[in-house]
Parts: C-alpha cells; sequence; structure tokens
C-alpha cells in the first residue's frame, strides 16, 4: 500500500473537489463500524452489489484500520474512507492505512489544521453555525452535519443555507429511507450517511437489498 502520508497537502480548492465527486458518486454512504473482522470483505461486498462504493469505516472497533487497509488492497475499485477520527494521532493512523478521506463527528481546532496538511480530504462533523464558521475560516466548505435529525434535521439545512450559501453538506444520524429524499432534495446536501442499511442479522444479501432499495428512492 503506497503511504498517503508522503505526498504533499493539495490545495483546498482540490480538497473540496475530492469531496464533491466522492459524494457525487455515493449519494449514500454507509457509516461501518466493523464488528468481527471476518466481517470485513462481505459486507463491503453487499454494500457494493446493492450499488454504495463509497465507504465510511468508522474507528470505533479495533478493525477499523484493519478495514481500511485490506479494502484497498483487496477492494481497490471502492473508495474507503475513515469516520469517527477524532484528533491528529487518528488522523495520521488513518492516512497511513489508505484512507482516501477522513470523516468526523465534530471539529477540534487542532484536528482541523493538522488535516489541512494532510494529502487526504477531510469532511468536519459540525453541529452548529459557530462551528461551521471555525471550519470556513480555515478553508473548509464542505461538512457533515451530525447528527442530522438530533441538529434539526432539514428544517436546520435549510436555515443554514441562508448564511452559508456556498457550504454543502453530507447529513449523518437518524438518517434512513424514511427521510433521505427530503435531504437529497435540498440544493446544500450533497450526499447522506447512515448505518441503517447495514443489519445483516438477515444475512448478507438483506444489506445488498437495503441498500439498493434505499439508492432506488433517489432515481
Ligand atoms: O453515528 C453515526 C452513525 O453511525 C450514523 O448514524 P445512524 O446510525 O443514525 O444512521
Ligand atoms: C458520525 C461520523 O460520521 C463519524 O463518527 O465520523
Amino acid at each position: 500500500m503506497t503511504q498517503a502520508i508522503s505526498r504533499p497537502a493539495p490545495s483546498m480548492a482540490e480538497k473540496i473537489d475530492s469531496i464533491d465527486a466522492l459524494c457525487a458518486r455515493a449519494r449514500i454512504m454507509p457509516v461501518i463500524t466493523i464488528a468481527r473482522e471476518e466481517d470485513i470483505l462481505p459486507l463491503a461486498d453487499a454494500l457494493d452489489a446493492g450499488g454504495l462504493q463509497v465507504l465510511e469505516i468508522t474507528l470505533r472497533s479495533p478493525h477499523g484500520l484493519t478495514a481500511i487497509r485490506r479494502l484497498r488492497e483487496e477492494r481497490p475499485h471502492l473508495c474507503v474512507g475513515a469516520g469517527t477520527v477524532l484528533d491528529r494521532h487518528m488522523l495520521a493512523a488513518v492516512e497511513e492505512a489508505g484512507a482516501q478521506f477522513i470523516v468526523s463527528p465534530g471539529s477540534t481546532d487542532d484536528l482541523l489544521r493538522a488535516a489541512l496538511q494532510s494529502p487526504v480530504p477531510m469532511l468536519p462533523g459540525v453541529a452548529s453555525a459557530s462551528e461551521i464558521m471555525v471550519g470556513y475560516a480555515l478553508g473548509y466548505r464542505r461538512f457533515k452535519l451530525f447528527p442530522a435529525e438530533v441538529c434539526g434535521g432539514t428544517a436546520a439545512l435549510k436555515a443554514l443555507g441562508g448564511p452559508f450559501g456556498d457550504i454543502r453538506f453530507c447529513p449523518t444520524g437518524g438518517v434512513s429511507t424514511a427521510n433521505l429524499q427530503r435531504y437529497m432534495a435540498l440544493p446544500n446536501v450533497m450526499c447522506v450517511g447512515g448505518s441503517w442499511m447495514l443489519d445483516s442479522s438477515n444475512g448478507w444479501d438483506a444489506v445488498r437489498q437495503a441498500s439498493a432499495e434505499a439508492l432506488a428512492l433517489l432515481d
């Protein structure tokens, strides 16, 4: 695996273009916490078969970094990012593992500044106008709204579109087939994230089916 960490950081404009491209490809971004290492490939394959090829692998379990590494090596056609990146040490670890994008649930000045130096584009989490302004001052224009439904959902996004006309969001947290069309209809929403399609208690094909059904709602 080529070490992402050795590459120079692209400009923020280039990173925004990368985020836009991967969100356009994703439309729906599964937020995945790997419970067992043996789930990594079958879960990714089920999502892929259902049409979801941009995957956010969180660091909420000990298998997160392994999953990023293995998917980069064994499923190179997928776009694999890291989620729940909470500080600069986790940022360095996911860069080294080969993450193609980085997501955080919230924003700290230290993490946002560290990500400016990173070759990998970051989608920082925000839950308020003030947090957007902290990122905005550093050049960030694309954010994850988290936890979206708790933060006010589509009404909050419509309101945020007033002062932040050049900002686009990936709402995550409480998104499901019941509301994803309302989110995706908003001009400042570029994709949605969530975990609702990941229930494999009825087998991997249920994940494929849930993914395909969700995407079909957007056609
Ligand atoms: O914490 C974020 C979740 O993993 C994604 O949200 P969700 O489970 O409500 O879809
Ligand atoms: C919420 C989310 O996307 C994260 O944990 O990074």
